[in-house]
């Protein structure tokens, strides 16, 4: 080392290390398989959430665009499906898939999916998945890692079914064969009774939704109405059930995000929607509309058939972290009602912040955002209509959380359902007659949808009335019968004092949207 190099050390030291040091010497990664099981583990290991650890992960990477997608899938599939394969695995190796090594379970769920869901051929899945153990230090447990791949693969998946619908009682079956906790099936199957879905004991359509969960969820974008249009984004197709909406079948969305064009479920659009078009009941609370605020709205579109909202009303968004929907209400008001204000309330101040960024990109950032809580915001009464997005299991969306379903209980449902009534009620406390209220959740368990707007109704009796969603939001352009055309199940349930929508009948998160009119 010539004295140069060692100043030039000197004055770097650890602290000045350049970040290309670090990679120069670790070589970045070339095996996808390899990059997936880091992730899996980590995952495992920090309860930490795919979705945001793997893109670090792959930028460490060294990945051709093929195989990132792979090592995606491997992830988010695998991480889907453990329930099914940890039980395959355990009746190919004879033995309690709990008592391998974390790895070595990690490494053969890997190689199960490869064969059972990603069309691997059997015999590259088994060399592959022997050659990963080996790679990773478990080479000891090569052979088992072979025998087990060897019985996983030379039987019909149709054959493994067989075995474990005659094995099995029946929901450890659906838990299953379906991969998801067995609580949560006969959640979803009560949620199905109760929107009117499961005559008999029909499970054809709980295991269309079970099925909906599996599936990769197509990109959903919004083109927030009067910003940008949905037609002009690239790549994107059209398809959803919000008249706002569009897929991004493949590329990044980064690339065609900006500009008024967001990734938000159509199921959330539509939610949003419903409150924006209600029928304005609501007594205006300053001027009425001017003629030139009507006639700044363009005739036509979507967004301006839609919106029953009258002039000068005070819309709020009490639950509104990360800000999606706040961002479409924003939208929404300011296309059909120049004079309506728009305000919103996060209480965690991160998930704030993330709000203003939403407004603000969306060119909003006039709309203020309160950091308090939802119940007190909605009891100061201060608004005309109320959108209470409420913090829920999320038992809706699990298609695009992959590890969620494995971390909720149902003792988690204590806790949100209280805080629920406590905002149904504080709306209730502050909603003066004709105000509006949009309750909404990403969960279709009956204990936080229609339970709690039966229970708001009991507490307060003849306080409110229910609206007919999906009626509103027909007259809002939302075809419920298109989406569900093909699907061989109902557009629309029964029964339920709200709209229940349906990851298998409508392509959407399972979003549950009640419209509840203050009366006098
Ligand atoms: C389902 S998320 C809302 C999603 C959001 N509306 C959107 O579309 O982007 C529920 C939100 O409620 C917030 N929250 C939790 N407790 C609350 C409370 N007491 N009052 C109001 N909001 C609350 C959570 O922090 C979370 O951001």
């Amino acid at each position: 080392m010539t004295h140069d190099d060692r100043r030039r050390g000197d004055r770097r030291g650890d602290r000045g290390r350049r970040p290309h040091d670090r990679d120069r010497r670790r070589p970045r990664d070339t095996d996808p398989r390899r990059v997936a099981l880091g992730v899996l583990e980590e995952v495992e290991a920090h309860d930490a959430y795919a979705n945001l650890l793997l893109p670090a992960r792959l930028a460490e990477a060294d990945l051709s665009p093929r195989d990132r997608a792979f090592a995606t899938e491997l992830v988010y599939g695998t991480i889907r499906w453990q329930r099914l394969y940890d039980e395959l695995i355990g009746r190919a190796a004879r033995r309690d898939p709990d008592r391998l090594a974390r790895r070595v379970r990690w490494i053969l769920r890997l190689g199960a999916h490869q064969t059972l869901h990603m069309r691997v051929p059997g015999h590259a899945a088994v060399n592959e998945t022997v050659r990963l153990a080996r790679q990773t230090r478990e080479d000891r447990a090569a052979g088992l890692v072979n025998a087990v791949m060897h019985r996983l693969v030379d039987r019909d998946p149709a054959d493994w079914d067989a075995e474990l619908r005659r094995d099995l009682p029946a929901d450890r079956y659906l838990s299953v064969r379906w991969s998801h906790p067995e609580w949560i099936v006969r959640a979803l199957r009560r949620a199905l009774a109760a929107d009117g879905r499961l005559p008999g004991d029909d499970a054809r359509e709980l295991e269309a939704l079970l099925a909906a969960d599996d599936a990769a969820p197509v990109v959903n974008l919004v083109a927030l109405p009067g910003i940008a249009d949905r037609d002009t984004i690239p790549g994107a197709e059209s398809g959803t059930v919000s008249p706002f909406g569009a897929l991004l079948a493949h590329g990044d969305p980064a690339d065609v995000c900006g500009h008024g064009v967001r990734v938000q479920d159509a199921g959330s659009q539509v939610a949003a929607l419903a409150l924006a078009a209600a029928p304005g009941d609501v007594p205006a609370t300053a001027s009425a509309a001017t003629a030139a605020d009507r006639d700044a709205t363009a005739p036509g579109s979507a967004a301006d058939q839609t919106c029953g909202a009258t002039a000068s009303e005070r819309w709020i968004d009490v639950c509104a972290g990360p800000g999606g929907k706040t961002a479409l209400l924003a939208a929404l008001a300011a296309r059909r009602q120049p004079d309506a204000s728009v305000a919103a309330n996060e209480p965690v101040p991160h998930r704030a912040q993330l709000v203003r960024d939403a407004l603000a990109e969306a060119g909003f950032a006039d709309v203020p955002v309160a950091e308090g809580d939802g119940v007190t915001a909605l009891a100061a009464g201060e608004w005309d209509r109320a959108l209470i997005d409420a913090p829920c299991t999320g038992l809706g969306a699990l298609r695009r959380r992959p590890e969620s379903r494995w971390r909720k209980t149902p003792a988690d449902l204590a806790t949100l359902t209280g805080l629920q009534r406590r905002l149904l009620d504080a709306a209730v406390a502050g909603a003066h007659p004709g105000a509006l209220i949009a309750y909404i959740t990403c969960s279709p368990h009956v204990a936080e949808t229609r339970r709690q707007i039966e229970g708001v109704l009991e507490r307060h009796p003849g306080a409110l009335e229910v609206l007919d969603t999906a009626a509103v939001l027909a007259d809002a352009g939302v075809d419920l019968a298109a989406a569900a055309a093909g699907t061989g199940f109902a557009p629309v349930g029964t029964g339920a004092p709200g709209l229940q929508l349906w990851p298998h009948v409508h392509g959407t998160d399972a979003m549950f949207i009640s419209l509840l009119r203050r009366r006098a």
